[in-house]
Formats: C-alpha cells, sequence, structure tokens
C-alpha cells in the first residue's frame, strides 16, 4: 500500500526549476533513497513535502492512520500533524537548551491537551508534561543519548547532534520520516553505528524512511529502492543494483564512486 504519491511535483525560484514533474511513490515501511549530485534538487523535494515551499504545480498525496490527504502547500505544522516527520542538512537545535528539553519541545509541537490546561499548569498538565518527559527520555535511550540527556545540546559531538535531530522528529510521531544528509560530517565508525541505528527506528517505530544521503555506502547498504535526481528530474529509479549499474546515473553522479559502494 502506498503512504506516499507525488505526481508531476514541480517548483521554481524565478527562473531556475529546482523541481521538474517528480514522480515518486513510497509504499508503507520501505527504506527510499534520494540522491544525486549537488544542487540536483533533493532538499527542495523535501521542502515541498513539508510545507516550506508550496509547490508550483504538481501533487501530493500522503496516507496516513486510514486518511489519505491531499499536503501539497499545506502549512508546514498540519503537515507535521499528519504524520510527516524530518531532520534538517543544516542541523537545527535548540544549542542553548539540554537535549533532553530538545526532544521534550518536540513531543508539545504535537501534544493536543486543551490550551487552558497548559496555561494554567493545571493537574492534566502536569501529567502530560511528565508522559513528555518519560517519552523524550526514552527516544533519547533509543538514540544512543539517555546519558546526555542533562548536556546542553551545543556541548554534544557533531554525530550526537546528528542522533538528537532524530529523536527530536521521532518526537514527532511520524509515520514518515525524512532524513536529510544524516551521516554528514560522521567518521566511519558513527555512519556504521547511523546506518544499524537507522533500520532499527525503522523497525521498532513502523516507520517509512525517504533518505537524502551522499554517503554511497549507507545508501546502498540500506535502501530498498533509490530514486535518483538531476537538474530536478529523475533520471533513474531502482533497486541499488538497477541504479548503479545505470549508464545515466554513472555520468551524473556516481562516476568513480560506484566502485567503492
Ligand atoms: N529558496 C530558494 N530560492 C532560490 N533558489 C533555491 C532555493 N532553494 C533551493 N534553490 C536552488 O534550487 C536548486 C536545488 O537546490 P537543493 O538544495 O534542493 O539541492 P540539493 O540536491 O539538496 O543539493 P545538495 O546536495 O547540495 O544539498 C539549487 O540550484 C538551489 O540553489
Amino acid at each position: 500500500m502506498s503512504i506516499l504519491d507525488v505526481k508531476q511535483l514541480t517548483r521554481s525560484f524565478g527562473g531556475l526549476t529546482a523541481v521538474s514533474h517528480v514522480d515518486l511513490t513510497l509504499d508503507q515501511g520501505e527504506l527510499v533513497g534520494l540522491i544525486g549530485p549537488n544542487g540536483a534538487g533533493k532538499t527542495t523535494v523535501f521542502n515541498l513535502l513539508t510545507g516550506v515551499y508550496p509547490p508550483s504545480s504538481g501533487t501530493i498525496v500522503f496516507s496516513a492512520h486510514g486518511q489519505t490527504t491531499s499536503i501539497g502547500g499545506k502549512a508546514p505544522y498540519a503537515i507535521c500533524r499528519a504524520g510527516i516527520g524530518r531532520t534538517f542538512q543544516n542541523i537545527r537545535l535548540f544549542k542553548e537548551l539540554t537535549v533532553l528539553e530538545n526532544v521534550m519541545i518536540a513531543f508539545q509541537q504535537n501534544q493536543r491537551y486543551p490550551l487552558p490546561t497548559s496555561l494554567l499548569r493545571l493537574p492534566g498538565f502536569g501529567r502530560a508534561e511528565d508522559e513528555i518527559r518519560d517519552g523524550a527520555r526514552e527516544l533519547l535511550e533509543v538514540m544512543h543519548l539517555g546519558h546526555k540527556a542533562e548536556e546542553y545540546a551545543v556541548n554534544l559531538s557533531y554525530g550526537e547532534q546528528r542522533h538528537l535531530e532524530i529523536a527530536r522528529a521521532l518526537a514527532t510521531r511520524p509515520t514518515l520520516l525524512l532524513l536529510d544528509e544524516p551521516a554528514a560530517g560522521m567518521n566511519p565508525t558513527e555512519t556504521a553505528n547511523l546506518t544499524r541505528l537507522i533500520t532499527q527506528i525503522r523497525q521498532d517505530f513502523g516507520l517509512t524512511i525517504l533518505l537524502i544521503e551522499h554517503d554511497m555506502s549507507l545508501v546502498m547498504q540500506i535502501c530498498e529502492r533509490i530514486y535518483v535526481l538531476d537538474h530536478g528530474i529523475v533520471i533513474a529509479s531502482g533497486t541499488p543494483d538497477e541504479v548503479r549499474s545505470d549508464p545515466k546515473v554513472i555520468e551524473a553522479y556516481l562516476g568513480e564512486e560506484v566502485d567503492h559502494a
């Protein structure tokens, strides 16, 4: 069953067409890669899927919790509530807050207790806050950051900050998780750990994952299917083996890199 159905998605910025007539489908539970050279339009696709920009044209249909919704052009908070969570290429944490507070804030984004309860700090609010704190601690354990809960986010290593970003995304309770270059800046050991964690959270949280990544060893190892973008156009899609042997992909992106993947 498909949970995301993107048809003819197009976005222009002035005279530049960053994403052009992209068709993309994700089935429930899949782990799919979105790869391509710098400036190919990958992050713009994520920004369109999460409401940062409205599409110039095309449709995005998302199905979760028994509901099918057209989300193209909807506000980011509405899309987040519908069940799409994401991380950012440029890490966006509250660096002056603790690791735990960072995750608690993300939880609160999707919390549904009534405003008066929260403003007046009525008993229901206390209970809700305890639940959020417990949930946030659990997510930190999952992301191997439990021992850093009280640390300020600014003091985390780069790799740990990327883990925290994923914990924050999970806190919004997504059914579809979009990861934008989660391994960027990581060393090979950190990347290997992350590779295992991504497959683990997919299984444990019943997620569907769309992943932008330049580390081809990670992509080829864990993605079941891959879309390749170049100049805003999907030039190939298929299994890792199909994609890595496609002459168009080798010419546009992989080149010599394919031998090392
Ligand atoms: N808000 C914007 N205004 C103008 N141009 C933009 C905007 N966002 C993206 N672009 C342009 O759209 C094109 C695609 O950018 P995008 O960031 O989506 O590429 P990418 O594939 O994610 O690249 P990278 O791998 O380097 O992150 C680029 O030419 C970029 O400069």
